[in-house]
């Protein structure tokens, strides 16, 4: 096999909560991920060379080692002792720092993309543990679906898949840095928790007013004040119908709950057409190995 062609699934929370700080100044946290239909692409081949070259749709993207998939793939080469040389080209359509693991999926992808690639076998488990190293949300990228993420975000339990529900997410037209948000919580004194028991129960029943109805993030107190817009946007799209509406992660991107395609679209278009945003999507919750097969070997 000298290629690969690898989707990179796009993640947000439907609960976020933070629980404790650590002396390096990580917070622990208890949140349910959900991945999510919209996908980074990746073609990765081998070259001759040795190292990792790195291109993408978007000029700015950086392509060097500050690019979280550049930096996956060099620890790959540096945990399994290969000496190898891999180009890759990343076709982005997840916003870019918006809160839904852009940068993360593609080091997932890249890890699982290179363990095919180099026929290295190593465990899903293992993958994690190494993704770990590049950032918190990465092993969530990996394990894809529906789990509850508690520690640093690396403590994954898989739960049961949450009912496919059409999504809307609007990008405002700015990002959030996630340190930022991090450095600027005083988690004590938080007023309003998530009950994760309770979402829990209603992703196991699949009642998805209920789930729409339990949704909160507690990073919300931090970006929203940053950028009150953020507010605006979840009061518009429950205007427009959603069932429920949440900012994902530390921001900057909300996604709303709809109850079929239709409402999604009708909802996508009025944001399209009155509100001047440009990153609109209309997307879906993605259940892990139903179906789909996020991998193609040449
Ligand atoms: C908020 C969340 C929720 O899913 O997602 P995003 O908004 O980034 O998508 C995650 O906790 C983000 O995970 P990720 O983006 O992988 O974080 P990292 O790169 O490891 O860390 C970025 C910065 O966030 C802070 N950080 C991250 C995770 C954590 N549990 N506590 C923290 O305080 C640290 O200051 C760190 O320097
Ligand atoms: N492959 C990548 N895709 C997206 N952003 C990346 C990537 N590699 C590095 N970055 C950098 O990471 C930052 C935010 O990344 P992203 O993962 O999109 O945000 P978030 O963690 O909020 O989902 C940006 O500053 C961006 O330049």
């Amino acid at each position: 096999m000298n290629s690969i062609i690898l989707k990179g699934r796009a993640k947000i929370n439907l609960t976020l909560d933070v629980v404790g700080k650590r002396e390096n100044g990580y917070h622990d946290l208890q949140m349910i991920m959900q991945s999510i239909s919209l996908y980074d692409t990746l073609y990765i081949r081998k070259i001759k060379a040795q190292g990792v070259r790195l291109s993408s749709n978007y000029a700015w993207l950086p392509t060097n080692e500050k690019n979280i998939a550049y930096r996956a793939a060099e620890l790959f080469f540096e945990e399994t002792g290969i000496q190898g040389g891999v180009a890759i080209e990343i076709t982005k359509r997840i916003p870019v720092g918006a809160g839904l693991a852009g940068g993360s999926t593609d080091a997932a992808a890249t890890l699982i993309g290179l363990n095919k690639l180099f026929g290295t076998k190593l465990t899903k488990a293992s993958l994690m543990e190494i993704g770990l190293k590049l950032g918190a949300d990465v092993p969530f990228c990996i394990l894809k679906g529906t789990a509850l993420a508690e520690g640093i975000g690396e403590e994954l339990t898989p739960l049961s898949p949450m009912p496919y529900v059409p999504l809307v997410i609007v990008k405002p037209p700015f990002s959030v840095s996630t340190a930022a948000v991090y450095k600027n919580l005083d988690y004590k004194s938080l007023e309003k928790h998530p009950n994760t028991p309770q979402m829990i129960k209603h992703i196991e029943n699949g009642n998805i007013q209920a789930i729409a109805n339990e949704m909160v993030n507690v990073l919300e107190t931090v970006t929203i004040p940053m950028h009150p817009v953020i507010e605006e946007i979840k009061a518009k799209l429950m205007k427009e119908g959603a069932l429920g509406a949440m900012m994902s992660g530390s921001g900057s991107a909300v996604f709303g709950i709809f109850e079929t395609k239709e409402a999604a679209v009708r909802a996508a278009n009025y944001f399209k057409m009155n509100c001047n945003y440009r990153e609109v999507y209309i997307t879906s919750t993605y259940a892990n190995g139903l179906n789909r097969k996020d991998t193609e070997e040449k």
